[in-house]
């Protein structure tokens, strides 16, 4: 299972919900979960230690992966994301955030006019795009998303796409249903993720997800 943290397994401050943790040990005896996250490496990484999650995991929607314990992968260009933080800079009060433990991507507040920043970037001719999580607008390269760098990971772990199931809340979700077998979203997903789910919960957030995971095992998927 390809796993979103934030607005997922937490609430809508962030904090992780006891049966969502309770529902990734469940899921942790029968199959193997890989946190896919717009969050930093560091934190992805820890989320994955305390929950006992796979040390293979995406972090920073797409532009880090972490092959197991010790190896790193970088999809993005870190240049692409300064030059469009610079450029957008001149136009918008931007403000950064946790920009310090950030290798690809930036994030900033969300202060801005996001749909029409990115007609900007986009006439620069710059490579970079927004994705708003709903929790954090990312400055990120354009090819990277949470897809693609899944699509790696089942390449590099031999897996098909129906033996992968995605679960997520936010349109950075979005690019992970393309590649995965089996799409669900939370309640409190947006509208574009929840019309391309295969399932979606009734209840929201840590207690939509344990829905999510009863409903996989019910129907023998996992
Ligand atoms: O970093 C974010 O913006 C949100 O994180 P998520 O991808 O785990 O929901
Ligand atoms: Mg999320």
């Amino acid at each position: 299972m390809a796993l979103d943290i934030d607005g997922t397994i937490t609430d809508d401050q962030r904090l992780l919900h006891p049966r969502a943790v309770e529902a990734v040990g469940r899921l942790n005896s029968r199959t193997t979960v890989i946190l896919v996250s717009g969050n930093v490496h560091c934190f992805t990484r820890a989320a994955a230690v305390l929950l006992g999650t796979s040390r293979t995991f995406i972090a920073e929607n797409g532009g880090v992966i972490s092959w197991g314990e010790g190896e790193m992968e970088l999809l993005s260009d870190p240049a692409i994301c300064q030059e469009a933080y610079r450029r957008l800079k001149e136009v918008y009060p931007l403000a950064k955030k946790d920009s310090r433990y950030r290798i690809t991507d930036l994030v900033v507040e969300s202060n801005f006019e996001i749909q029409e920043a990115e007609s900007r970037l986009r006439g620069w001719g710059l490579e970079a795009d927004l994705v708003d999580s709903g929790f954090a607008v990312h400055i990120k390269d354009r090819k990277v998303d949470k897809g693609r760098a899944l699509a790696k990971v089942m390449d590099r772990l031999g897996l098909s796409q129906e033996e992968v199931a995605a679960v997520g809340d936010s349109i950075s979700d979005l690019p992970m249903f393309r590649v995965a077998g089996f799409r669900a979203a939370v309640a409190n997903g947006v509208p574009e993720l929840k019309a391309k789910a295969d399932y979606v919960s009734g209840e929201e957030f840590g207690p939509g997800f344990c829905e999510i995971v009863d409903y996989m095992v019910a129907e023998e998927m996992i």
